[in-house]
């Protein structure tokens, strides 16, 4: 009997600045799907907890400390080389500017027009636009003008 493979956990974070915009990554050469963009992050090592991968995962990948983060929705999915399921972050709180430092290009962006996106992670764009932008809007409607 062939056993089903058991899904990979991966943390992933979303850096998300004051104005909104978030940081995207592109994936580097030899990595499955190179070229693509996504948000940083990367597998949870056995034994792990997913926060402590997702903190690594930012120094080794960008020289970033992030400070706190809060999961915020998990995705699965089933590619050709992987079974993933994907746990999102979102931080509002880190240390340092992103460094290249596995050569990958990186971007911030207000509404993500960077392409193309990892299949899994284009949900996201739309939950994340409700998260980012429809707060503001009730925002702006409180402080307008009576
Ligand atoms: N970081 C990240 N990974 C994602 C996203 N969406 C998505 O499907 N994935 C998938 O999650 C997995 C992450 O694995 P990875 O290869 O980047 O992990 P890693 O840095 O630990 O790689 P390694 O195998 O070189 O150690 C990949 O299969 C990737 O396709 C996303 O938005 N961000």
């Amino acid at each position: 009997m062939v056993e089903a493979k058991r899904p990979v956990d991966v943390a992933v974070g979303i850096l998300l600045r004051p104005n909104g915009d978030v940081l995207l990554g592109q994936r580097p050469d030899g990595k499955p799907y190179a070229g693509y963009w996504e948000f940083p992050g990367g597998k949870v090592e056995p034994g792990e907890d997913i926060l402590a991968a997702l903190k690594r995962e930012f120094v080794e990948e960008l020289g970033i400390e992030v400070i706190s983060a809060e999961e915020w929705c998990g995705v699965e999915y089933v590619y050709p080389h992987a079974h993933v399921r994907l746990h999102f972050f979102i931080s509002r709180e880190w240390r340092g500017e992103p460094q290249s430092l596995e050569g990958q290009a990186f971007a911030w962006q207000g509404q993500v027009a960077v392409t193309p996106l990892l299949p899994a992670t284009i949900p996201l764009l739309e939950w994340l636009d409700q998260l980012r932008y429809a707060r503001q809007a009730v925002n702006q409607s409180v402080e307008g003008p009576l």
